[in-house]
């Protein structure tokens, strides 16, 4: 296979490993581990590696010197690789984390979103992000003493949940079910694809046509559901001020509306970047959090000095703000595993990264999970979770590139002030209400898909000892806890009555009608008769045991 881009003669050899006949370096990167496979091929063979695929050459940086020239706007771009491209290809329109940045669409898009992500607005989600916290919280409140709990499969219905509550006002009810939503089952088919095809040649992925034809359904009930949603809001006459209604009423600087069709495919992409990462950090992070006693203890003695012991007062921003060491576990948790584990750049001409020649738009791999991991930029111990990396102290006198889990320049995510808000009030909680107690006999897996999540995490929660629920109310408090800086309508959700309900936050104020949400808050959420059951774990304890490589 001829390269689109090949590099200048006598340009400078990039290492990388010896391949196989025809097949190059295909089984070096075993289906369902390539992402890590690659990480240790990279830190074997040094910042800059080749590999070769099918005969075509791949390029894989994960040296800071590299990542210097990567980041450098005015020279490279984002190249929209083959899962995301699959991704954008199978949606009306691209949406922003799949299109290329000359599309109009996405500097249109770009710019009507970015109000809906200002930390503002981020504030303003708070309440929404508790609402979907408290059921996690209540779900395990309720677990029989020693039983087991599915780390991964939590963390992914809270995240999915809460993106969908806070842009879209919509619930996927996920700590009520069984089963998966059919739209993440349809999510997950589609990323699933999406990777599969990074290794297949085009006229297999043509050939498959039972996995062709499972992809399109899926995205065809995506579709569909997304555009019941937007339909639901258009009726209530309210476009509201989250990511849809900013979506519905925005313009952007030439004073355009983004069109319907565009609507739909950001919303999917919302829902997709959205909860997946997030998802990955916060079952990564619990899962250190599990196995590191000294780091938990530590985690403990900030959040009972910050937010106290009475878990019915929710945390407010001000208070989510002062959790600095729960800060620096998730940079760690990022840093070890960054859940978008790798982005790409290509040159806008011909060019050099580190040193090596490029010709113009060759794809480039950014592998920040081996960057994360060198051992001349993190020290011998690169290994090893160590939050105090990141105090501030320590944080300041690390190169500017040497940490890229939320991507880079005008394509950086979006969503990344989201993500933490909502990862660290999650963890915030949790370690207000938990010991969480790890089977000494897992070692970290992991599942890659277009994110990476730990795999058959289960860990038992046992509720602390000396919480005071209701103390805080009680007595007189100094810092009240926060109002939402203003009600948002579309977060109510129906009271038992399906009248007024009280405000969580005040006790006395009430909310006028309740809220025409499709679904059903915790309190009245569906049950299936008889005292609430919740759900067993999806996977339970019938899986995977390999030894993690790391
Ligand atoms: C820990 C959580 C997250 C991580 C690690 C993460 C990581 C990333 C990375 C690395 C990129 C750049 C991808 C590229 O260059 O190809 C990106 C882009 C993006 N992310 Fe995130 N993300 C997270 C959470 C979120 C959340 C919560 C949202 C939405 C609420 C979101 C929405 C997006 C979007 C829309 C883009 C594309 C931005 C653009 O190109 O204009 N992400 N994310």
């Amino acid at each position: 296979m001829a390269d689109k881009h090949p590099r200048p003669p006598g340009a400078r050899p990039i290492p990388g490993p010896p391949g196989h006949p025809v097949v190059g370096n295909l089984l070096d990167l075993p289906r369902g581990r390539m992402v890590r496979a690659m990480t240790d091929l990279a830190l074997r063979y040094g910042p800059m590696m080749k590999i070769n695929i099918l005969g075509g050459d791949r390029y894989v940086a994960s040296g800071v010197e590299m990542f210097d020239d990567l980041c450098d706007e005015t020279r490279f771009a984002k190249f929209v690789a083959t899962p995301q491209r699959t991704l954008g290809g199978a949606l009306p329109t691209r949406g922003l984390f799949t299109s290329e940045s000359d599309d109009p669409l996405w500097k249109s898009a770009h710019e009507v979103l970015l109000p809906a992500f200002s930390m503002r607005a981020i504030r303003g989600y708070t309440p929404l992000m508790i609402d979907i916290a408290d059921q996690l919280m209540l779900k395990w409140e309720r677990l029989n003493p020693g039983e087991p709990v599915d780390v991964t499969a939590d963390t992914t219905r809270l995240t999915l949940d809460t993106i969908a509550l806070c842009g879209f006002g919509y619930r996927f009810n996920s700590f009520y079910r069984d089963s998966r939503h059919p739209f993440v089952e349809a999510m997950m088919v589609m990323l699933a694809e999406g990777q599969a095809r990074l290794r297949l040649p085009a006229p297999v992925v043509k050939a498959r046509r039972g996995a062709r034809r499972r992809f399109d359904d899926s995205v065809e009930l995506m579709t569909s559901t997304v555009q019941g949603i937007i339909d639901e809001r258009r009726d209530s006459g309210e476009p509201g001020d989250d990511l849809l209604g900013c979506m519905l009423a925005g313009r952007d600087k030439d004073g355009a509306r983004l069109p319907d069709r565009d609507i739909v495919s950001q919303c999917i992409t919302f829902l997709i970047a959205g909860h997946e990462t997030t998802s990955g950090l916060l079952a990564f992070a619990i899962h250190f959090l599990s196995r590191r006693p000294e780091v938990a203890q530590q985690a403990r003695d900030e959040v009972d000095a910050v937010l106290g012991t009475d878990p019915t007062v929710p945390p407010s921003d001000a208070q989510l703000g002062r959790l600095t060491y729960l800060s620096q576990i998730l940079e760690e948790t990022l840093r070890l595993w960054p859940t978008a584990p790798a982005f790409f750049r290509r040159p806008l001409e011909d060019t050099t990264v580190g040193g090596y020649e490029f010709a113009a738009g060759t794809p480039i791999m950014a592998l920040s999970m081996a960057l994360h991991r060198r051992p001349d930029v993190w020290g011998a111990d690169a290994e090893l979770f160590d939050p105090d990396r990141f105090t501030p102290e320590r944080r300041a006198v690390l190169p500017p590139n040497a940490y890229k889990p939320f991507g880079t320049g005008a394509r950086a995510c979006i969503g990344r002030q989201f993500a933490l808000q909502e990862a660290v009030l999650v963890l915030a909680m949790i370690v207000q209400r938990f010991d969480l107690v790890a089977d000494p006999g897992y070692a970290l897996d992991v599942r890659e898909s277009m994110t990476i999540k730990p795999q058959g995490l289960m860990i038992t929660v046992v509720p602390r000892r000396g919480l005071r629920p209701g103390s805080a109310r009680a007595a007189p408090v100094t810092a009240p806890p926060r109002r939402p800086s203003r009600p948002r309508r579309r977060a109510r959700s129906p009271s038992p009555t399906g009248t007024a309900r009280r405000c969580w936050c005040c006790s006395g104020r009430t909310w006028g009608r309740p809220r025409t949400s499709r679904a059903a808050s915790p309190a009245t959420a569906p049950t299936a008769g008889g005292p609430r059951r919740w759900p067993s774990s999806t996977t339970g304890w019938a899986i995977s045991r390999a030894r993690a490589p790391w």
